[in-house]
């Protein structure tokens, strides 16, 4: 019988006090995993006393405290590990501890790409495909990291999934070479270009500005965005040995939010000039793997592999991934609590800012607009449509045409944190001091309110 409110069950002990520093003490054996959900209201510390343990691919160093929050991860003990924890909001008891089933597929994957690195000037080009949450960005994340661990190598990190914020905020495609570790507290695996200094070495991406949230809003665009990263990328290959040797790992969208034929897989695979495929699917989803493989077989022959689901994933419903993004947009202008970046806030007049948006072409179904998908459309300077909105600013300048505001390059991010009608004035968040730059901007979906 369910309890009234205010009335606890006399048989049921409670937890009058919670010591919030209580240290656990947690055995890990070798091969097993740790899965923990940390409350975005909440931190957990981890300080490894003994024996090697990694979170997507990256060690952590014995005797050092790291903090994570808001996050779904999962702590693999390579071997037997005896760690120490923290956390008032993770009960003690029924911690998640499970086998690692998948670690020996990843090694084994792993170790094959290292073969392609040692025998050819042109590395290995993966493409990881799957459905949601079967632990495509994970697997692309390990593989990066047991990349660089313990040769020189400068894997090519490829993002093509716009949901997930890696280096940028959300929204975006990116390509950055991979040239230092990981942050392994950090969920945008950590940092890019700040205005301060970091505790890491910063990372430089690639980014195109895609700015709508789902593919299927606007495919005519995504698809540009796609080729023009893929210049980019190939450009950058013929020009660094070191990258070109390293070859690419490809982070792509969940299989649903492709075409059902999987016809836009080729596409990518002919633009990154992909030579291996990872499908990510169960035994039963058996029918799922063959369909790709024999769509994709014509292009890249037997280099088609199917690995399980990675047994650490979890199911990440929408809030949670929202969570997540947010967090991406909060790290750009803010930076992390280990590398707080302080961004500057620059006023402008109504009339000083040209902004431009994307044209979603699911809102737009049966208007004249949707013409010319790739079009730029522009957007009234208001509260209703620019308060709290991220915007990207363009390299082209503010007088510039829809069509060479939408070819022009990101010079970065910007947020608008004030539109004050009254005033005709905006304030908007940039991540590097100055005036806001006479350029054009574009509005994304994306908003963030502290
Ligand atoms: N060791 C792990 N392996 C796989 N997933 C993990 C692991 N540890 C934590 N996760 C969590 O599982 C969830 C799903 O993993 P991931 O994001 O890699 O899947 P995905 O296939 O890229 O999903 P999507 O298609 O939605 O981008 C994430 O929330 C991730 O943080």
């Amino acid at each position: 019988m369910s309890l009234l409110p205010g009335l606890t069950d006399s048989n049921q002990a409670t937890d009058l006090f919670v010591d919030a520093n209580e240290v656990h003490k947690l055995v890990l054996k070798e091969e097993t995993e740790w899965k923990v959900e940390i409350p975005s209201s909440s931190k957990l510390t981890i300080t490894i006393r003994s024996g090697i343990a990694e979170i997507f691919g990256t060690e952590l160093a014995n005797d050092v405290e790291y903090t994570f929050s808001n996050w779904k991860i999962s702590l693999s003990a390579v071997e037997n590990v005896i760690l120490e924890w923290k956390c008032p909001d993770i009960p003690n008891k029924d911690l998640m501890i499970e086998p690692n089933t998948t670690s020996k597929y990843v090694y084994n994957l792993h170790f094959g790409l290292e073969k392609m690195r040692n025998s050819s000037f042109n590395g290995p080009r993966i493409l990881v495909v799957g459905n949601a949450n079967s632990g495509k960005t994970t697997l692309c994340r390990t593989l990066c990291s047991y990349a660089i661990k313990f040769k020189s190598y400068q894997p090519l990190f490829i993002n093509l999934n716009p949901h997930e914020g890696i280096f940028s905020p959300p929204g975006c495609l990116t390509a950055t070479p991979i040239s230092d570790i990981l942050d392994v507290q950090s969920q945008t695996w950590g940092q890019s270009m700040t205005s301060g200094a970091t505790e890491l070495h910063s990372k430089q991406p690639i980014v195109k500005n895609f700015g709508l949230e789902n593919i299927s809003e606007n495919r005519s665009l995504y698809w540009d965005n796609m080729n023009q990263l893929s210049n980019a990328v190939n450009e950058r290959l013929q020009n660094d040995v070191i990258v070109q040797r390293s070859g690419c790992i490809l982070n792509t969208p969940s299989l649903s939010d492709l075409d059902e034929e999987f016809n836009e897989l080729v596409t990518i695979i002919d633009r990154f000039k992909v030579n291996i495929v990872v499908v990510l699917a169960e035994q039963d989803e058996f029918t799922l793997f063959e369909k790709v493989k024999e769509t994709l077989r014509p292009y890249i022959g037997d280099f088609l592999i199917r690995l399980p689901k990675l047994s650490g994933r979890f199911e990440a419903d929408d809030a949670y991934k929202r969570s997540l993004q947010r967090t991406a947009i909060k790290e750009y202008f803010y930076g992390t609590p280990k590398t707080i970046l302080s961004p500057y806030a620059s006023g402008a007049d109504f009339e000083e800012i040209t902004v431009w948006k994307p044209i979603n072409m699911v809102e737009a179904q049966g208007t004249t607009s949707t013409s010319n998908p790739l079009q730029l459309l522009p957007v009234t300077v208001d509260a209703s449509t620019l308060q709290h909105a991220l915007v990207a600013i363009s390299y082209a300048d503010r007088k510039s045409s829809s069509s060479e505001v939408q070819k022009a390059s990101i010079l970065g991010f910007g947020l608008i944190t004030e539109v004050n009608e009254k005033k005709r004035k905006i304030r908007i968040l940039l991540p590097v001091p100055g005036r806001l730059p006479n350029k054009a901007m574009i509005l994304t979906s994306y908003r963030y309110l502290e």
